[in-house]
């Protein structure tokens, strides 16, 4: 039997965390092909292209310094080589890069192939409603797509402590062999058939993020922070029962839902930015070139593509926590603002 060729699309911070699993896992197992393809967006560092640097030295220097890549992992900026021969194509773009590269490869993939999106966010579609980007792939590819989603900061990942993390996927066929490429001891996978509400977790927890930040960049304590982490649970469960019918609500409590949304609430970007931006007063854009090495935020994106949907339906009011962050980071109210959304939230009527 032939053995399944596995490729990763990204190499940010967590494209280059999940590499050394991916690579591992790949050598290790006799069902898939040593050799993992990395597609990296080539950028030259100091005079050297990164995809010649992470071929030879097996460290990708810019957004994940410190940790050695399985030497099985090799690194192309060219998209068609990266993908053509693979059986699992992993994404792991930043969401604001995922219709490009889509569109980019529909017709040249393998027909038999299936996906799993790694990358959290939502696209906004020509209806003015928001795709889940498993639905931009699957728009642009026609394959099958799972997720993976948890509570999986890249360089906790990248050092093996020990994580959980949920893959959502509706075809049951396809879970053991993600299960095979992802498990590791210290990488426990749950498998969920909820892919939906899975999904949806992984983006809308960058919002609540991003407003957990501008708690901290106002100076609150722990007792604030996780009265925003639980009405911003609220709104993403309500979000699910009115987006998402039939989400169950045990997904909440795997490591997509609750998990994620408390490490990135203490330890994620996202949260770094919204402190930042409150603090400093500088802008996304600045902060994620000159704090974050070029490194992509999802959350203020997120939130304006939530918003837009939701001012679509006139529903603002009903999910005032996502509205608000949106509104701070786009500079229409001010962050001080956000403290009066916690008090007056809805939850509390
Ligand atoms: N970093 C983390 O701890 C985790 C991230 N994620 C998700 O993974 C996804 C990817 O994030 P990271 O790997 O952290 O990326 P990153 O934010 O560290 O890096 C940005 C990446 O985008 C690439 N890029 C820049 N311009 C591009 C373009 N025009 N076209 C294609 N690529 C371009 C850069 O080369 C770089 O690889 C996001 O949706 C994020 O929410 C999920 C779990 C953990
Ligand atoms: O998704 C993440 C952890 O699971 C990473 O969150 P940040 O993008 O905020 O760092």
């Amino acid at each position: 039997m032939s053995k399944v060729n596995v490729s990763i699309i990204g190499s940010g911070n967590w494209g280059s965390a999940i590499s050394k699993i991916v690579g591992i896992n790949a050598k290790r197992l006799t069902e898939f092909e040593d050799r993992v393809y990395m597609y990296v967006y080539e950028e030259i560092i100091n005079g050297k292209k990164l995809t010649e640097i992470i071929n030879e030295t097996h460290e990708n220097v810019k957004y994940l310094p410190g940790y050695k890549l399985p030497d099985n992992v090799f690194a192309t900026s060219d998209i068609v080589e990266a993908a053509k021969n693979a059986d699992i194509l992993i994404f792991v773009l930043p969401h604001q890069y995922i219709s490009h590269i889509g569109s980019q490869l529909a017709g040249l993939i393998k027909p038999t192939s299936m996906a799993l999106s790694l990358t959290k966010g939502f696209e906004i579609a020509e209806d003015g409603r928001i795709e889940l980007i498993s639905q931009v792939i699957r728009r642009h590819l026609n394959i099958p797509c799972a997720v993976l989603m948890g509570a999986n900061l890249a360089t906790e990942v990248a050092g093996e402590k020990f994580c959980e993390t949920t893959i959502g996927v509706k075809d049951s066929k396809m879970a053991p062999i993600l299960y095979n490429l992802f498990s590791t001891p210290n990488f426990r996978v749950v498998i969920s058939d909820d892919a939906d509400t899975v999904e949806m977790c992984g983006a809308l927890k960058n919002i609540v993020a991003t407003g957990a930040g501008f708690i901290d960049g106002l100076g609150y304590g722990d007792n604030t922070k996780a009265a925003v982490i639980r009405l911003g649970l609220m709104e993403m469960i309500k979000f699910g029962n009115v987006f998402y019918p039939g989400c169950q609500l045990a997904t909440f409590f795997e490591s997509c839902g609750i998990a994620d949304l408390v490490t990135t609430c203490y330890g994620g970007r996202n949260r770094k930015a919204g402190e930042v931006f409150v603090k400093q007063g500088m802008s996304f854009t600045e902060i994620e070139k000159n704090i974050l090495n070029g490194q992509n935020l999802q959350g203020p994106e997120t939130a304006a593509e939530v918003y837009h949907m939701l001012k679509t339906k006139d529903m603002e009011d009903q999910f005032p926590m996502f509205t608000a962050v949106h509104k701070i980071c786009i500079g229409e109210l001010k962050p001080d603002h956000f403290i009066e959304c916690v008090r007056e939230h809805p939850e509390h009527m």
